[in-house]
């Protein structure tokens, strides 16, 4: 018999606290992650967890989360027989190399149960079980399951209730209600060592694997073992309700808003505005002379551009910019936005010169918004010649603001004044 193996004639022995305690994980750990539903509360014919955000579905955000860990090794994705080839096409198009896909049963318990049995052959030390619709799960939280997992043989995630808990009678009525504070909510990850999660289903009643929905008492039940408890952050909510995809797809589209790479060229002019812009805008803002240089390759997975031209008529600083973003193959699920600031002087030619009877930047636009690049330009006076210096820099803050939080296809290759 394994160690930490259930033997139901003798409850494993109680963990010795002075045993050696991991600090860290370096030892075998999968995940699966049961994504076998219909999401019937969401109201919606897709599956919640195909449901799209910035045109890829929900479950590579999460499959993504765990990727990211370099101490994973597996992960096993768990799906109805009917996703099973959407699933794989997924997997191919988003690039996941540590994806094995089964198939799934007719409750959660089943389609865990299935992917648990699809790591009999390579059995890991410690098996992650996450629901595949909770996207936003951070590694220093999966450790901590993790090694609690190992620990005490099981370990969830836990939260606390938001509403009291209550039993009603038969003709429905109250019958008593519980003391909130005793309890919580039972969420994922959990962690199981092999042995225990596999001995647990293994025990399992048709009655459990039909109507059951937690795998912690799944282990106390069959294994006498009692899970450790962790409270988690509130990202671990389960996306359930169609109001729940609006709340993830604002929180995967939020850090993509807080930044912009600016390019800057090498006028005077053009830093006086950055360094007011960077007063005025609530974003990151990191100001370049120019991309060609290696060292700021990393700006080129920006999801937001500001092109600052003085005078000269500078489609070319767009389309150098647009450039260098083709060459860094930028698959963009998700439309990126170019601002290009033009700042006028009072001799000098505007950068809007038009070319017939529409501005320069009109044209451009339109022949990048098929690559999700969406072009806006705002044109405004240099300081020298305006007398409304500060209130032109607030108009184009707001402005950057907007444009970048809306990216409305409406005003792509507008020339808006400020
Ligand atoms: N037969 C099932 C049922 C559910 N799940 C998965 O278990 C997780 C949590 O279940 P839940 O939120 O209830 O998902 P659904 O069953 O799809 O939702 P609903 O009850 O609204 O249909 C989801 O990732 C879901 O895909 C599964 O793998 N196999
Ligand atoms: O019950 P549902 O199928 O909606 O969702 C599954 C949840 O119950 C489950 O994820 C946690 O409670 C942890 O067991």
């Amino acid at each position: 018999m394994l160690d930490g193996e259930c033997n139901p004639d003798r409850p494993p022995l109680p963990r010795d606290a002075g045993t050696h305690r991991a600090t860290s994980v370096d030892f075998p750990v999968c995940v699966v992650l049961p994504a076998g539903g219909t999401g019937e509360r969401t109201g919606l014919q897709t599956p919640k967890q195909f449901w799209s955000f910035l045109e890829r579905p929900l479950i590579s955000y999460t499959i993504d989360a765990f990727e990211r860990v370099s101490w994973i090794q597996d992960v096993v994705v768990v799906v109805a027989k009917e996703n099973l080839d959407q699933m794989s096409g997924i997997v191919q198009r988003f690039g996941h190399r540590k994806v094995r896909v089964v198939t799934g049963g007719s409750t959660r318990h089943r389609s865990i149960y299935n992917g648990v049995q699809a790591l009999a052959e390579d059995r890991p030390e410690v098996v992650i079980i996450h629901d595949a619709v909770r996207p936003f799960v951070e590694e220093d939280f999966l450790s901590k399951i993790t090694l609690a997992a190992k620990e005490h043989g099981a370990a969830g995630a836990i939260r606390p209730l938001v509403s009291t808990v209550i039993a009603t009678t038969s003709e429905g009525f109250l019958d008593h209600s519980l003391e909130r504070a005793k309890y919580r909510a039972s969420e994922t990850p959990q962690g199981f060592t092999y042995e225990v999660i596999s001995q647990a289903y293994q025990r399992s009643s048709e009655s459990d694997l039909e109507f059951g929905t937690e795998c912690l008492h799944l282990a106390l039940q069959h294994c006498h073992i009692n899970a450790k408890l962790i409270p988690g952050p509130p990202t671990l909510w389960k996306v359930t309700y169609r109001w729940d995809l609006a709340a993830a797809g604002s929180i995967i589209k939020e850090p993509m808003l807080q930044s912009a790479c600016v390019v800057s060229g090498d006028s005077v002019h053009a830093a006086t505005l950055i360094t007011a812009l960077q007063k005025a805008l609530h974003m990151k803002l990191h100001v370049v002379t120019d991309l060609s240089a290696e060292k700021h390759t990393f700006l080129l997975k920006e999801w937001n551009y500001i092109q600052v031209s003085v005078d000269v008529c500078c489609r070319s600083d767009i389309e150098a910019l647009v450039t260098q973003l083709e060459v860094e193959k930028r698959v963009l699920q998700y439309p990126l936005v170019i601002i290009w600031l033009c700042l006028n002087t009072s001799n000098g030619k505007s950068c809007s010169t038009t070319e017939g009877k529409k501005p320069a930047i009109t044209d451009l636009a339109s022949s990048l918004e098929h690559k999700k690049i969406l072009l806006y330009g705002i044109q405004l006076p240099t300081p020298q010649d305006s007398d409304c210096w500060e209130t032109s820099v607030l108009k184009v803050s707001d402005l950057i603001s907007v444009l970048v939080k809306e990216r409305s296809p409406a005003l792509v290759g507008q020339l808006l004044q400020a």
